[in-house]
Formats: C-alpha cells, structure tokens, sequence
C-alpha cells in the first residue's frame, strides 16, 4: 500500500510538533506537505524540515489523502468554508482543534465528510504524545487506521465511543504539558530560593519529571503506591506532602481541569 499524502493546513505550534514526530519516525517528507497563511512560517517549515509547503490551502485540498486541520478554533470556520467542496476523493479530514464539534465542521466541510477529532498534545515533537480520537459514522475502518497510525507514530492514542469525552482528554493531556511545565517552573524557582544556582535547579527539577513519569509508566504499582514509597515516616517528603495536601492541591487540580473542559465546551457554543 502507497504511504498517504498528508497535509497540514496551519503550520504553527501544535503543527509543527507532529511533522517533526512523524518525521523522526520514517515518514518521509515527500508525503508531508503544510500550509500557512505567513509565506516566512512556510519558509522556516521547509528549512527545518524539508517538506513542501504552500500559502494556498486548497492545493492541499485537492491533492491530500489526509487533511489536518490546525488552525486556531477561532478561524477553524472560515478556513472550512473557504476550502472547495470537490476534494480529493476518499479524503479523511483529522482537526485537532480544542472546542470544535463535528457537527460544525460537517457544516462547513459539507455533508458526509469523513472526520476525526483528535486531540493531541505538544510531546508529540519527541514521539511522546497523547491523542484522544473520535470517528463520525462516515469515517470507514480504514480512515479510523489511518488515523490511528498517523497519531501512533508520534505517541499513544486512545478511541473514544463519545465526542464529549474530548474536553475531557483536553483537560487531562492536550492542556495537561502545560500543567507539568507550570509546577517545574515552580518547583525551579523554589529550588534557587534555597540556595541552589538556577541551572542546577532546573537541571534537578527537569530530570526529576522524567525518571518520576517512566518509573511510573513501567512500575507494576500505581503512581499513590510509588508516593507512599518516597514518604519516610515523618521524614522529609511527608511534610512537603502534607503541605500541599493542607494548602488544597487536589481541589485546586479538580478546579483548574474542570475549568479547562468548560473552556472547551464553551468554545463549541460560540464557534458553533
Ligand atoms: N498548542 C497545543 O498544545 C495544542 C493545540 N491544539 C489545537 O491545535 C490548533 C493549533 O494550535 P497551535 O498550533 O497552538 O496554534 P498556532 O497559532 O501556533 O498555529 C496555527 C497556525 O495557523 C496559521 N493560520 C491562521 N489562519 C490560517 C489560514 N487561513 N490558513 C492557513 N494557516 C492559517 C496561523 O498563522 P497566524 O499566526 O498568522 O494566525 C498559525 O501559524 C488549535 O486549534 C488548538 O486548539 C490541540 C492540542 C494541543
Ligand atoms: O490551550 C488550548 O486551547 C489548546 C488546546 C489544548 C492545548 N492547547
């Protein structure tokens, strides 16, 4: 079977993060082709690696077996209704927009259109990412394998029988790096506080993320039982525990996701 023509319409952060996983996993860049509204985006995509790129959406859309739509939510409408209705045959339509339903993008695509909502998330740069993925009943098995290689190449991905589960998976992993990002930040900068130079700090705090999150990945226990195993009795881990526990961290992670999965469900009212 011919590898598919992929074609990712907005080439900015999210876009950038899968040609590159995709890339490091042998996907070749003849079969890559991007679009961008700046010509200099376009530019440094090429540079940086090697695929095609265009500033006209529709030439992607007449010559990609797979269409990646990723815009930002508040464009995703006019960049759908500008594209031609006559299409590459049998093409898949993947958005990995926060906050637009298929129902919308059905809309502006046109009827029966074959979509996947995915929800990826940025560690997808490193062939570490994590995609929530769901099919419209137009979507054939072959289009949900597809899709479904094309997010494994760069990660793990996850089906979901209900579209609503995708705010979910928004606030778990799309939103989610950001969340680790905020905490090491935080933990660098109260590392350099207690005497430590800055790049020590960093340097500590980095690789104590990463060989926490695979020692959790690869243990047999869960991640409460690997906690308990750092907590001496009234040692030292117990009282920074403690600390966040008494300061309300759970609560404040209940709040900060739910507040994320709201966003998202707001959004698909007003870009509806
Ligand atoms: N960033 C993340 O971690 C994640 C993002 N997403 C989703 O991915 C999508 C993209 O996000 P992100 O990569 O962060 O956004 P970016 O703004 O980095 O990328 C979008 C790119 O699309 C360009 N663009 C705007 N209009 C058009 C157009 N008409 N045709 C072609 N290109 C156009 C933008 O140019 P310009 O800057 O000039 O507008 C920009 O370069 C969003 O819908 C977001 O919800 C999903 C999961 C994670
Ligand atoms: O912040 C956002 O809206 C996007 C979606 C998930 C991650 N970034």
């Amino acid at each position: 079977m011919t590898a598919p023509v992929i074609g990712f319409i907005g080439a900015g952060n999210m876009a950038t993060s899968l040609i590159g996983g995709m890339l490091q996993k042998n996907v070749k860049p003849a079969n890559l082709i991007a679009s961008d509204s700046k010509p200099e985006q376009c530019a440094a995509l090429e540079r940086q690696f090697q695929i095609r790129t265009s500033t006209d959406n529709a030439v992607l859309a007449a010559e990609c077996d797979v269409l990646l739509l990723a815009v930002k939510p508040q464009v995703m409408q006019d960049v759908c209704r500008a594209l031609p209705r006559e299409r590459k045959p049998g093409q898949l339509i993947i958005s990995i927009a926060a906050g637009i339903s298929c129902v919308s993008l059905e809309n502006w695509l046109g009827a029966g259109t074959a979509i996947v909502r995915c929800m990826p998330n940025t560690p997808s740069l490193r062939g570490q990412g994590v995609s929530g993925l769901y099919a419209t009943p137009a979507v054939s098995e072959a289009q949900r394998e597809q899709a479904e290689s094309i997010l494994n190449a760069v990660g793990i991905s996850v089906w979901l029988d209900e579209e609503k589960l995708i705010d979910a998976v928004t606030a778990v992993s799309g939103s989610g790096p950001a969340y680790f990002f905020y905490l090491i930040e935080a933990m660098i900068d109260a590392g350099e506080k207690l005497g430590l130079p800055r790049d020590t700090a960093e340097r500590l705090a980095l690789f104590t993320g990463l060989g926490a999150a695979d020692m959790a990945v690869h243990s047999d226990v869960d991640v409460a039982e690997l906690r308990r195993r750092v907590c001496s009795p009234n040692g030292t881990t117990e009282r920074a525990i403690e600390t966040f526990r008494s300061q309300g961290l759970p609560k404040m992670v209940d709040d900060a996701m739910q507040a994320c999965a709201d966003r998202a469900a707001e959004m698909s009212r007003e870009l509806a």
